[in-house]
């Protein structure tokens, strides 16, 4: 479990944490999202003891994490990619974090397998593409078969097959009881990966709820319905109190009528109808509508005044 109370970081006079408190659940996946500059990673590390908070505290399963003799068996990290030492293998760079965590050297392979790079395993990291660096950083964070996992955009970098590995080894973690915290960008695959949601904006916590109830708290459902008889339709829905918007293809949007009701209603007046589907907001959808007056708002302090496109 994470415990993050109070927790705020300033850097002169920018704040870029703000008195942030939430709890990292085990035996889910909690991701946590938030726009550039929303103050993830200054939470992630300030959790890990790399930056000090100017106030508030973090713990890991009860404790602050430099209290902690051997880290790596306790917590595992993925930051920063490009923090793999150049002119080391992958083999090596585990051995010696093994070594120095107290890690028998046999797990080394036994990660190096997980993440897929054992063919891999003795060329230099500095030749490794982003995706590679990607999954040596997963395998330190995994090389202590830690209790906690603490990852900042994993997914980056990696292919479509890379990713769908990441979501599993997230699910199978959190399945194992672990508690699993990862940020990121990526909203599609952050709805197929987590259980729930932490949402930063401007170093503070605006949403801490599961993903089922962001999505349909802050999402719109609608109806999507197709027909050649769309001009009719759409009259006979607007008539019966239904919200309808034509998309680009032709199709119609229709908000505040059940998808049952319209079909009833089209059959009642013998309009043909060749689809009609009842479509559910998604977490993107959500997302953007909480943080979008944020992203306009930096877009206009990022143009100085008189600047012109
Ligand atoms: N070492 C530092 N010195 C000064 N300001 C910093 C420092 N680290 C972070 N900041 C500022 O703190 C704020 C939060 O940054 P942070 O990297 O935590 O955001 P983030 O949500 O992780 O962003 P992204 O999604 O782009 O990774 C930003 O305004 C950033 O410029």
């Amino acid at each position: 479990m994470i415990e993050v109370r109070g927790l705020t970081k300033r850097y002169g006079a920018r704040v870029a944490v703000d008195d942030v408190t939430f709890t990292v659940e085990p035996g889910r996946v909690t991701g946590f999202l938030g726009p550039n500059g929303s103050g993830k990673s200054t939470t992630m590390r300030m959790i890990l003891g790399l930056v000090a908070p100017t106030a508030g505290h973090a713990l890991v399963d009860g404790r602050p994490h430099r209290a902690f003799d051997r880290p790596l068996r306790r917590v595992g990290a993925l930051l920063d990619a490009d923090a793999v030492p150049a002119g080391r293998s992958a083999y090596h760079h585990l051995a010696s974090i093994a070594a120095s965590n107290d890690i028998a050297r046999g797990r080394v392979d036994e990660v190096l397998d997980v993440v897929g790079l054992r063919a891999a395993a003795r060329r230099r990291a500095g030749g490794f593409s982003l995706g590679m660096r990607q999954r040596l950083g997963i395998a330190v964070a995994l090389l202590g078969d830690p209790p906690v996992l603490l990852l900042d955009e994993p997914v980056n970098g990696l292919d479509p097959d890379g990713v769908r590995w990441i979501r599993t080894l997230l699910r199978k973690s959190a399945a194992e009881g672990r508690t699993v915290f990862v940020a990121g960008h990526l909203m599609s695959e952050m709805a197929l990966t987590a259980d729930h949601v932490i949402v930063l904006s401007r170093g503070r916590v605006i949403v801490d709820t599961t993903i089922a109830e962001f999505v349909r708290g802050g999402a719109r459902g609608d109806v999507l319905v197709r027909s050649p008889y769309g001009p009719r339709l759409s009259a006979l829905l607007t008539a019966r109190g239904a919200t309808v918007t034509v998309e680009p293809d032709g199709a119609l949007a229709v908000e505040g009528l059940a998808y049952s009701r319209i079909g009833e209603l089209a059959a009642g007046e013998g309009l043909v109808i060749h689809e009609l589907v009842a479509r559910q907001g998604s977490l993107e959808e959500a997302y953007l509508r909480i943080t979008e007056p944020e992203a306009v708002h930096r877009a206009a302090d990022g143009v100085p005044d008189g600047a012109g496109a």
